[in-house]
């Protein structure tokens, strides 16, 4: 995560007493992720993470926030947001909307196998079926409506063969989108951002993973299309590796198996997922915000993944 909004030792302490989370003992700011403030804060209680949220409001946080809890309360192991005495679990910190939740053990695989592979089709899965009686609902910010409406802003930066490939695709989203077969695929709160820098392993065992603040009600084959072009690819250039996306897959399907009209708009879905990365990495990149600790993530990336999605669509 970025700093975006500097807080003090003070500052933290104060707000950490008023949840009743002990002794504030140290504070750094944490220096992965692009949206949000973070913090990890260590009390006399425990590791936490105090997070200041810097573009969603308070009227669309409650979601992701008790869809966490949700989570939590149904097993899967995500950060459980902290309630104040009265119960509530978004809070206000320097102006800011603001939540502090567990710190998860364990450290990100940037290098994952088939097994890792595995332990997340799995986890993903289980998420999945956890959130289907999660009664809040909110549709997910980052999905079609967001795309038509930034592609145009970020359409000034890109070179003429980039425009084409762009607008190609946006359009044949749009397309699949009014689809029969698409609108009847199952859906409910998907996570939308699961990357390898969002889940935690320690000693080879998931332990967790975070970051909901993307997390929204759409298909769950779009999220499966989202974790299928980050951990079963190569990052070199986007090929997607045969054995993980086979782990990923075979462990998904062992707890939900897909419907038929899902096997064939697997394809669709995971061009899905690489447009979308691809415009908001072109909407950071290019339209950047001011942080006190900010790194911005390659855009060429995700062109290569849609790139190599079209010339390689995977078949299951
Ligand atoms: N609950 C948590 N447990 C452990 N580490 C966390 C937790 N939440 C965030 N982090 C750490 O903070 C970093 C930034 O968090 P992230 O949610 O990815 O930020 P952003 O909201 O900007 O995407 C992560 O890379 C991770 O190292
Ligand atoms: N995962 C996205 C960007 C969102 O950042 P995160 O740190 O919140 O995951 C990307 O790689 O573009």
């Amino acid at each position: 995560m970025a700093v975006f909004t500097e807080v003090s030792f003070d500052e933290a302490a104060a707000f950490l007493r008023s949840l009743n989370l002990g002794q504030l003992q140290s504070i750094k700011g944490a220096a992965g992720g692009i949206e949000n403030t973070n913090y990890f804060v260590d009390t006399d209680q425990g590791q936490y993470v105090l997070t200041l949220f810097e573009r969603l409001t308070s009227e669309q946080l409650p979601y992701y926030l008790h869809l966490m809890k949700h989570l939590a309360g149904h097993g899967i192991p995500v950060p459980n947001p902290a309630a104040d005495a009265k119960g509530n679990i978004l809070h206000r910190l320097k102006g800011k909307p603001a939540a502090v939740a567990n710190k998860l053990r364990g450290h990100s695989e940037l290098n994952p196998t088939p097994a890792h592979c595995t332990s997340m089709g799995e986890m993903l899965a289980r998420m999945h079926l956890a959130g289907l009686d999660y009664p809040r609902r909110q549709p997910n910010l980052r999905g079609l409506a967001w795309w038509n409406e930034t592609v145009p802003v970020v359409l000034p930066h890109l070179t003429p063969d980039q425009r084409s490939l762009i607008l190609g695709e946006l359009a044949y989203q749009n397309h699949v989108a009014a689809m029969s077969g698409y609108r009847s695929l199952p859906r409910g709160a998907i996570h939308a951002d699961l990357f390898r820098d969002n889940v935690m392993f320690e000693d080879g065992r998931l332990t967790g993973f975070f970051d909901f603040y993307f997390a929204g009600c759409d298909t769950f084959l779009f999220d499966i299309g989202v974790c299928l072009n980050d951990w079963c690819i190569d990052l070199d250039n986007g090929a997607q590796d045969a054995a993980r996306a086979a782990a990923f897959m075979a462990a998904y399907q062992r707890v939900r198996p897909l419907t038929a009209q899902e096997r064939r708009l697997l394809p669709s879905q995971q061009r899905a997922g690489a447009l979308r990365f691809w415009i908001s990495r072109l909407w950071d990149f290019h339209l950047p915000r001011e942080a006190a600790v900010l790194k911005a993530h390659d855009p060429g990336h995700f062109e290569r993944v849609l790139r190599q999605r079209l010339a390689h669509p995977y078949l299951l």
